[in-house]
């Protein structure tokens, strides 16, 4: 059993609640212990009985940073599309205000925290499939376990009000305490009992995609990301902690989110990072242009040798170096990147990759180069806003989270988001996936379509279903 043994949370509580007096707010305390170590994944599974619905899993693809959260204590969001980052940054920052924190180990991520994302277009009319989040979701958890290169940190969110007494502190301090023990135990995974998967329209996306490049001769477009969507249906109800267990095993070299809300769960293992704030360094990656993995190390070396030398693909890629660089100059003193592309090379498939690092210059948020950021043309396109707009127009999908930001934010400004790529929806028994690829002049039906059939395969294969 993981103990914790100190108090402060208890005075903390008290002075929560005389300031929640004072202001007629309620007020956000937030207490961090180093903890022994428990494995962030059983931590995440546990609270299956008593925070279904209210989970979060962040895995970043070094492995460095692990954030699980349970319960929501606080939320914010946001269905406007004008000023949806704002929005964010706004609440955050007025929650934060009044807020007494116990910290003091003052590590990224340890403390109080946001974990969500953003919509892909606020301005795509929405379906019901995504009905369960907003253009902009973000929750406060009341537990947090963080591990930072493999210590653990346990941070305790509580909202006090005028209303509350100590019963408060004795009712967080039984439930953590409950919590922690439950945590150390092996969690019992259901099996997954795929039934049908269907594509959803194939030979319509593949017209799509023809009719995009026809479109390109006449217009300022030149590039355009398409996706598509298989529809999944099991036998039972899947568990999410089942597919995240298959994602953080064959899915090492990425990173892993589970977002649970209202019933549903985004769930995803992305090789992308949009941008990651560490104090005043900040790191992108552009990552586009895709092959296969080879079946022997030669046949893989020889698909890398073709993707870094193919035209198709390094313009895809250029497309994105571009923005991205232009977009981290516009806050940082310094922008430092490769020349050239390196191969980043997943389990099933290798990318043209970029990394870009940048010293910000204070003041900068992390959500303003979100905002800035995406979608960049690795999943939007070029220009910007004529891509965004023709996706909206042609595309037959409701994106929801897909390809948008998801992530978290710390109280000090600091946090990571991910291109939330090679995801789905959970929903009951049945499941979403979403693929998509970069269309440009060059580019052909049917191997976009092979394309995007390879990115389904991490997904695919985390829920059960066999490679096609
Ligand atoms: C759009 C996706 O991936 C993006 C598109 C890529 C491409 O077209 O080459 C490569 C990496 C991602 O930026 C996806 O996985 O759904
Ligand atoms: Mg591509």
């Amino acid at each position: 059993m993981v103990a914790i043994q100190e108090t402060e949370l208890r005075q903390g509580i008290l002075d929560g609640i005389e300031r929640a007096k004072g202001l007629s707010q309620s007020i956000l305390v937030s207490e961090v212990h180093k903890i022994d170590r428990i494995d962030p994944f059983h931590f995440f599974a546990s609270g299956r009985e008593k925070y279904l619905g209210e989970r979060f899993f962040w895995k970043d693809p070094e492995g460095e940073q692990i954030l699980a959260g349970l319960g929501i204590c606080g939320q914010i969001q946001s269905d406007q599309a004008a000023d949806r980052f704002f929005h964010v940054e706004k609440e955050w920052k007025r929650f934060m205000e009044s807020a007494l924190v116990f910290n003091k180990y003052n590590l990224n991520g340890t403390g109080p925290a946001i974990f969500g994302g953003f919509s892909f277009d606020p301005l795509k009319k929405g379906t019901a499939l995504w009905s369960k989040f907003s253009e902009a979701l973000f929750h406060i958890p009341k537990y947090m376990l963080t591990m930072i290169k493999g210590e653990a940190y346990f941070t305790t969110n509580v909202i006090c009000t005028q209303h509350d007494d100590l019963t408060l502190f004795e009712k967080v301090s039984r439930e953590r305490q409950e919590l922690l023990s439950r945590a150390v135990v092996k969690p019992a995974l259901a099996q997954l009992d795929l039934k049908e998967i269907v594509e959803i329209e194939p030979e319509a996306w593949k017209q799509t995609v023809t009719d995009a490049v026809k479109g390109f001769e006449n217009s300022e477009l030149k590039k355009v990301v398409l996706a598509r969507e298989l529809r999944l249906r099991f036998e039972d109800e899947v568990q999410a902690e089942r597919v995240l267990a298959n994602l953080l095993d064959h899915q090492k070299a990425s990173f892993i989110f589970a977002f649970e809300s209202n019933g549903d769960c985004f769930i995803g293992a992305s090789p992308e990072r949009l941008v990651k704030k560490d104090g005043d360094s900040l790191f992108s990656a552009c990552l586009a242009g895709s092959i296969a993995r080879g079946s022997t190390p030669e046949e893989d070396e020889k698909l890398g040798t073709e993707l870094l030398t193919d035209q198709k693909n390094l313009i895809e890629h250029q497309y994105v170096v571009d923005m991205i660089k232009e977009a981290m100059e516009e806050t940082c003193d310094e922008v430092i990147l490769p020349e050239q592309p390196a191969l980043m090379k997943m389990k099933y498939i290798q990318h043209l990759y970029t990394p870009v690092i940048g010293k910000n210059r204070e003041g900068t948020s992390i959500l303003h180069l979100v905002d800035r950021l995406h979608p960049t043309p690795a999943l939007g396109g070029l220009p910007k806003q004529a891509a965004i707009e023709k996706i909206r127009e042609i595309e037959q999908l409701d994106r929801g989270l897909y390809a948008a930001p998801v992530g978290w934010m710390d109280y000090q400004g600091n946090g990571e988001f991910a291109v939330a790529i090679r995801s789905g929806l959970i929903q009951g028994n049945e499941a979403s996936l979403f693929a998509g690829c970069g269309v440009v002049a060059d580019s052909n039906a049917e191997s976009e379509y092979k394309e995007t059939s390879i990115k389904f395969r991490p997904m695919l294969t985390a829920l059960g279903g066999k490679i096609k």
